[in-house]
């Protein structure tokens, strides 16, 4: 067990954790906890699908993964939300590094119980609106906060900016961009020199796509995103208001995901054809999203000329260009990095920071 006795008593003033996902991305917040940026916080609780730790004393988070590969199996967050509250910490934090719908689905429940949510899981609320009112309602019961910056862009600070905006009263009129790393990195790839599945392969590997990658090219990250986007700026649009293309072929769609890795070459044909049949019109393949001022959305495949603002991205860019009311002659742009493990980690503890400070300002 990978438990150390705090050196100080708790101060009434600092921050306890309990981190649910140890992979990619949880597994850099664990390595970023053990900075000097994070001193001021202590990881009491972690967990992976399988297994779990805690101690409300603290955990050290350099030995979490070998200490969760010593636990015995068994799962429960109910023993991670004590060690929270056995910590005596002024601030109680859940961090949601999984991809997991049923960890999405307790976020409310966490809120209304007076924990504070940092996720970078978007199947909260960039799925239903209903569980998105939800969630704003849950927030508000328990007095708490959500941290939501992980969720579009990989921490690119997209969601506050609109914030911001909405709270000066501009308006957002349209919504277009690349809201995918994982899309954008492949397409920006993907020039016929090598199969769509081998860059597909990569791109798992470097931890840009979803644990199941059809998520990503399913369209369903990129609509979630867009989903978050939208609501965020005050748009209260549901899931079925989003057009979606999926790239998956239609036989790859309902098997495992071990089956699903082991046949991604059936995506080669159809997607080099269409990127062939592009090239002969001097065009380029990129997965946009857009909103339209009349809330109509859509988000798909999509030929550009090389001079479109989406042909000029690299590696794992996003790109977001917000039309508002103020903003109305040229739009305000966001790009940057869209995935990957250390950006998304900084975005969760960027959070977790920023609403500690907030509470301290409101005297909490
Ligand atoms: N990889 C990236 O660049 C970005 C990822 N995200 C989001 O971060 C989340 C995690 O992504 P990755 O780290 O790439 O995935 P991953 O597959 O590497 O890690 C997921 C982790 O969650 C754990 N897990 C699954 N169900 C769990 C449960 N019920 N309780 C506790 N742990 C559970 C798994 O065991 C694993 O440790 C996803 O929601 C993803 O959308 C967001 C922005 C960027
Ligand atoms: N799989 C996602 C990761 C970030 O949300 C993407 O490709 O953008």
């Amino acid at each position: 067990m990978s438990a150390v006795p705090r050196a100080v008593a708790t101060t009434g003033t600092d921050t306890a954790i309990v981190l649910l996902g140890t992979g990619v991305v949880g597994g850099a917040l664990l390595r970023l906890l053990a900075t000097p940026a994070a001193s001021t916080l202590y990881l009491v609780g972690a967990a992976n699908s399988k297994r779990q730790v805690a101690n409300a004393r603290g955990l050290v988070p350099g030995r979490v993964a070998a200490a969760l590969a010593e636990s015995a199996a068994g799962r429960d967050d109910a023993g991670l939300l004590a060690a929270l509250d056995d910590s005596g910490a002024a601030h109680r934090v859940v961090v949601d590094a999984t991809a997991s719908a049923d960890e999405a689905a307790r976020h409310a429940d966490w809120l209304g119980a007076g924990y504070h949510v940092v996720s970078a899981n978007k199947a909260a609320t960039g799925e239903t609106l209903a569980a998105w009112d939800d969630l704003r309602r849950a927030g508000r019961r328990g007095g708490v906060l959500y941290g939501d910056a992980a969720t579009v862009g990989a921490g690119l600070p997209v969601l506050s900016t609109l914030r911001r905006l909405r709270d000066c009263g501009d308006r957002l009129l349209a919504l277009d961009g690349v809201f995918s790393g994982s899309l954008s990195w492949l397409f920006n790839q993907f020039d016929g020199s090598r199969p769509f599945s081998a860059l597909l392969r990569e791109a798992r590997a470097f931890g840009y796509t979803e644990p199941d990658p059809r998520l990503d090219l399913g369209g369903a990250d990129v609509a979630r995103k867009l989903l978050i986007l939208a609501r965020t700026a005050g748009h209260p649009i549901d899931t079925t208001d989003v057009a979606i293309e999926s790239l998956v072929p239609a036989a790859l769609r309902d098997v495992p995901l071990e089956a699903f890795l082991a046949r991604v070459e059936e995506f080669d044909a159809d997607l080099e054809r269409r990127r062939a049949d592009a090239a002969q019109r001097g065009r380029l393949l990129r997965f946009l999203a857009r909103l339209d001022e009349h809330g109509r959305a859509r988000v798909g495949l999509t030929e550009v000329a090389p001079t479109h603002p989406a042909a000029r991205l690299a590696g794992t860019d996003n790109l977001f260009a917000l039309t508002t009311h103020r903003y109305r002659a040229q739009p305000l742009v966001i790009q940057g990095p869209g995935a990957g493990p250390e950006v998304t980690a900084q975005a969760l503890l960027g959070d977790v920071l920023a609403l500690t400070a907030a509470q301290a300002r409101a005297g909490v």
